[in-house]
């Protein structure tokens, strides 16, 4: 099977997905998979890694794409699932080609329902605080759901488009899942990329909303770069990762200090950390299952702060805080971390957002974080922010 670098743009490649294929796309670069020559599912990702690597040497099908589940502990039920697809549509720009306008035309929902209550996710934050301290956890995680319910099927294409248009630097993407529902965000954080021996990380932690206001929003950014608690939110991810990556790595390099970056709802701090990797047949799915989950969507340790987070959640995260992506023939690949999204069904739609927890946390703030998180897909739908 060819893969056909196309003459369309990335944004004319993105504005071709359709709900079945899957799409890992900025302004920049898109990368859209239609149909399906094999489906991998697995509930290790380590051999799933291994069965895709092995699938691709045989079958010539030149790349696997997919998403692998929050819970990819022993006691999971919800499987890692990869595509082998039929035709690879693939798109380059030099510079960021121009963003065409969002569509305004979507439905409204008829029936909006939080998991848990506002009030809930704030006392699940002072219980995840005292937690911590009882159970010698430095950091957990912790979400809130959003169910929308639509008297009509879901557009899923509008808003997919709309995702790429409001977020151009970051990846919107859309995954299909097992049991037929759609996986669609627009995040900001790569959970590692992989090019020849060269690796990529960009672990988020430590968010503040953006403000409407030009100064206010200035404001917000210093005072989440000045933030000691985020500063510590964020050095555990840091740590967490260079641990996860040293073995396979025989340099990395880590800045000092986290920078500040945003999307259009939130401020984040975020280190880039690039990596010479030791031994090439390693890939960049192989790295992923190594990675995943880390303390930004997790906490950490990993076993407590996943089983704090599934004592307090009322729903299962399923691929939300998973990890969406592709991996090639020769091991290359890029995988981002599934925040920022929903997993779309027929007629409803599940939005999640969450954030770290740590010691110093306050409930209110962090209520008000995952509200600013939500902004990004009711956006993409046409909604404000009173329905989060
Ligand atoms: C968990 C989410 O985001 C993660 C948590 C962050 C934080 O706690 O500051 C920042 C970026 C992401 O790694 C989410 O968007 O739902």
């Amino acid at each position: 099977m060819p893969t056909r670098t196309a003459p369309a743009s990335p944004v004319e490649t993105t504005l071709r997905y359709r709900r079945g294929d899957f799409l890992f796309a900025t302004a920049r670069r898109a990368l859209l998979a239609q149909g399906a020559a094999a489906i991998l599912a697995d509930l290790d990702p380590r051999r799933l890694a291994r069965t895709v690597a092995a699938e691709l040497d045989r079958s010539g099908v030149p790349l696997a794409v997919g998403a692998l589940p929050f819970d990819t502990g022993p006691d999971t039920t919800v499987p890692g699932r990869l595509v082998l697809p039929r035709t690879v549509h693939r798109a380059q720009a030099e510079a960021e080609t121009p963003v065409l306008p969002p569509v305004e035309e979507l439905p409204a929902p008829v029936a909006t329902r939080r998991l848990p209550s506002a009030e809930g996710h704030r006392a699940n934050v002072r219980a995840a605080v005292a937690a911590l301290g009882e159970r010698g956890l430095r950091k957990a995680v912790l979400a809130r759901a959003l169910d929308l319910e639509f008297d009509a099927p879901i557009p899923v294409e509008r808003i997919v488009r709309n995702l790429a248009c409001g977020n151009p630097r970051h990846h919107t993407y859309a995954a299909e899942l097992p049991g037929g529902a759609t996986l669609v965000g627009a995040t900001p954080e790569l959970l590692l990329s992989r090019a020849g021996d060269s690796v990529f990380t960009t672990p988020h932690a430590g968010s503040m909303p953006r403000a409407a206001d030009p100064a206010a929003d200035r404001a917000s950014g210093e005072r989440l770069r000045s933030s000691a608690k985020d500063q510590e939110e964020h050095a555990v991810v840091v740590e967490y990762v260079v641990e996860a990556l040293r073995p396979f790595c025989r340099k990395l390099d880590v800045p000092g200090e986290p920078e500040l970056v945003s999307t259009p709802a939130i401020w984040h701090l975020r280190t880039a950390i690039t990596g010479e990797l030791v031994d090439r047949s390693v890939t960049a799915l192989d790295l992923a299952a190594a990675l995943h989950p880390t303390p930004a969507t997790c906490g950490t340790p990993t076993a407590g702060a996943r089983a704090l987070e599934k004592e307090l959640e009322p729903f299962d995260r399923g691929y939300y805080a998973g990890t969406v992506g592709w991996v090639d023939a020769a091991g290359d690949g890029e995988w981002a971390v599934a925040v920022r999204c929903a997993q779309v069904t027929q007629q409803s739609l599940r939005l999640y957002a969450g954030g770290g927890i740590v010691a110093a946390s306050d409930p209110e703030v962090e209520y008000q974080e995952t509200v600013a998180k939500f902004g990004t897909l009711l956006a993409a739908m046409g909604l404000d922010d009173r329905s989060a």
